[in-house]
């Protein structure tokens, strides 16, 4: 009983209390509701709230660095990508980009609600083990409750739209960005390649420095890069003929988007 007090607190906090709300009728927050059942006031365990899953990925060769691959439904992704649309991000033919600081559109607001949402609900029932609690060590936690908990969580984005054949060289992301950055995946599935970041070789173990570990960015699929997978490992995507390949087969290029979202280091 105590947990699911602690729970609803923590919901409460992550979605905002919706019966005080003039936006009560919004999806995530009926969905939250829904995971208290009115008649006899228990928490029960949630459908999915943000697509079919909620399961958490770890990428176990990197710390760090987890995928959840169902989620925004389908229909989650569309509107995402008509939100885009609307927004002119879309506009250019060619491989483009575009970067916002600061106030985010409330697009952004909400998927970042719904990422802090979603590691949250997945740590909370989780039987096997608890993602989200200290007395986890450190490689095999999801996400640090320090990084889960600042404000805001993210405040700069950038929307990058690769054309077929365009693709990312490999790069370890600025260090003005905090710690903590999550990248949602729309349209085209991809493979990205993590590689050790060579100053840094030392620091990571049992890693060869060729290695190339290959992650399946799949629509609709949030990837969260934190610790060894943010500093000390480059990644890239290589969309050049032959290198997008799963399982033995050449994956079929579209157009990609991906919402890229981080936080900036506070300057003093
Ligand atoms: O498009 C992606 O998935 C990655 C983008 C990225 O790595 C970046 O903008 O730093
Ligand atoms: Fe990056």
């Amino acid at each position: 009983m105590e947990e699911e007090e602690e729970l609803k607190a923590i919901l409460r906090e992550a979605f905002g209390d919706s019966s005080s709300d003039s936006d009560g009728e919004s999806s995530h927050h009926r969905q939250v509701q829904g995971l208290v059942n009115d008649s006899t006031d228990e928490v029960v365990k949630p459908h999915p709230i943000f697509g079919e899953t909620d399961i958490w990925e770890p990428i176990t060769e990197i710390k760090g660095l987890w995928i959840c691959r169902d989620f925004l439904s389908t229909d989650q992704q569309a509107s995402l990508v008509s939100a885009l649309e609307k927004e002119g991000y879309l506009a250019e033919a060619s491989h483009n980009q575009a970067m916002r600081f600061g106030d985010l559109p409330s697009w952004a607001l909400e998927l970042s609600y719904y990422i802090r949402g979603n590691i949250l609900l997945s740590g909370y029932f989780s039987e096997s083990m608890d993602l989200m609690t200290s007395g986890n060590s450190k490689e095999t936690r999801l996400f640090p409750p320090e990084l889960l908990w600042r404000e805001p969580l993210f405040n700069q984005l950038i929307v990058n739209i690769y054309q077929p054949g365009e693709g990312i060289c490999a790069h370890v992301d600025l260090m003005r960005f905090e710690d903590g950055i999550a990248i949602i995946s729309l349209e085209s599935s991809c493979v990205m390649h993590f590689s050790p970041a060579d100053a840094e070789i030392s620091h990571v173990e049992d890693v060869k420095k060729e290695a190339k570990i290959p992650v399946l960015l799949t629509p609709g699929s949030v990837v969260l890069m934190w610790g060894e997978a943010r500093y000390l490992w480059k990644h890239e995507i290589n969309r050049k003929p032959g290198f997008q390949k799963w399982e033995g087969q050449e994956i079929n290029q579209k157009r990609r988007i991906s919402v890229t979202l981080r936080r900036l280091c506070q300057t003093k």
